[in-house]
């Protein structure tokens, strides 16, 4: 059984004092949630405060990117040993905007992975189609291939342990959220590519994500769908009210 999982992506927004204002009232508004994981992925400079004010609560801290690189001259970057010393358990890679608009490829996200593994840091792998690549019937060959590149080399019993984010382009950050049909014919493929390539126990384990414009109140049917274990959330997590409502779509 997959425990759902929430996971905010903050982006670029929240200066400290707004992240620790919106971590207190989230944390008392899911106080009585014990059955769906609850993740804030925030802003470097947040993660510290955040890991004090979440350090009563279940609720997950996650970074919004990470080097591969325990230390040297890469400026500008964090490590996976870093992150970790701010307390956070999860570290999103590959989110599009990290590879559209900071040309992050497949075979450097394949080594954010492999640090991620070694440092026991869960990442959750983003990966997911442009709209011209679904309108050309390509959207299956594209996150196929993501998946191939990101995760080769990597072993089952780690994979297990992540999670995948299905995030389409064209949904994020525009409103149109794919329909839940969408979104999960996606899943289910992406599951069942995960059985090829390992083997249907990690396909079983892993937890699928689905992300691009999920709401308060989209998020029930998209959470109906039997593959989709949770959702990464960008707009509607800023708010403690509309992401304590997401948390709790049942
Ligand atoms: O990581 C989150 C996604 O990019 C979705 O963002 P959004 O909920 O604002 O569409």
């Amino acid at each position: 059984m997959r425990t759902p999982f929430m996971c905010a992506n903050w982006k670029l927004h929240k200066d400290v004092d707004e992240a620790v204002e919106m971590a207190k009232k989230f944390k008392e508004l899911v106080a009585d949630v014990d059955d769906v994981e609850a993740g804030i992925c925030a802003p470097a400079v947040d993660l510290y405060p955040l890991n004090e004010v979440l350090a009563d609560t279940d609720i997950k801290l996650g970074s919004e990117n990470m080097y591969h690189k325990e230390s040297g001259a890469y400026t500008g970057e964090l490590s996976p040993q870093m992150i970790k010393s701010v307390g956070c358990e999860y570290a999103i890679i590959g989110h599009s905007e990290r590879r559209e608009i900071f040309g992050e490829d497949d075979a450097l996200l394949n080594l954010k992975l492999k640090a991620a593994f070694e440092n026991d840091i869960k990442p959750i792998l983003c990966i997911g189609e442009k709209l011209e690549e679904r309108e050309a019937d390509e959207h299956f060959a594209r996150v196929k291939f993501q998946l191939e590149a990101d995760l080769s080399g990597i072993e089952a019993e780690d994979a297990k342990d992540m999670v995948l984010a299905y995030e389409p382009l064209w949904a994020i950050g525009t409103g149109e959220s794919a329909t839940p049909e969408q979104a999960e014919e996606m899943v289910k493929y992406i599951r069942d590519t995960v059985a090829e390539m390992y083997d249907q126990d990690t396909a079983d384990a892993i937890r699928i994500q689905y992300g691009g414009s999920v709401k308060p109140w989209n998020v029930e049917e998209i959470m109906e769908q039997p593959n989709i274990d949770g959702a990464l959330v960008g707009s509607a997590s800023l708010e403690a009210e509309s992401f304590s409502k997401i948390v709790k779509f049942k």
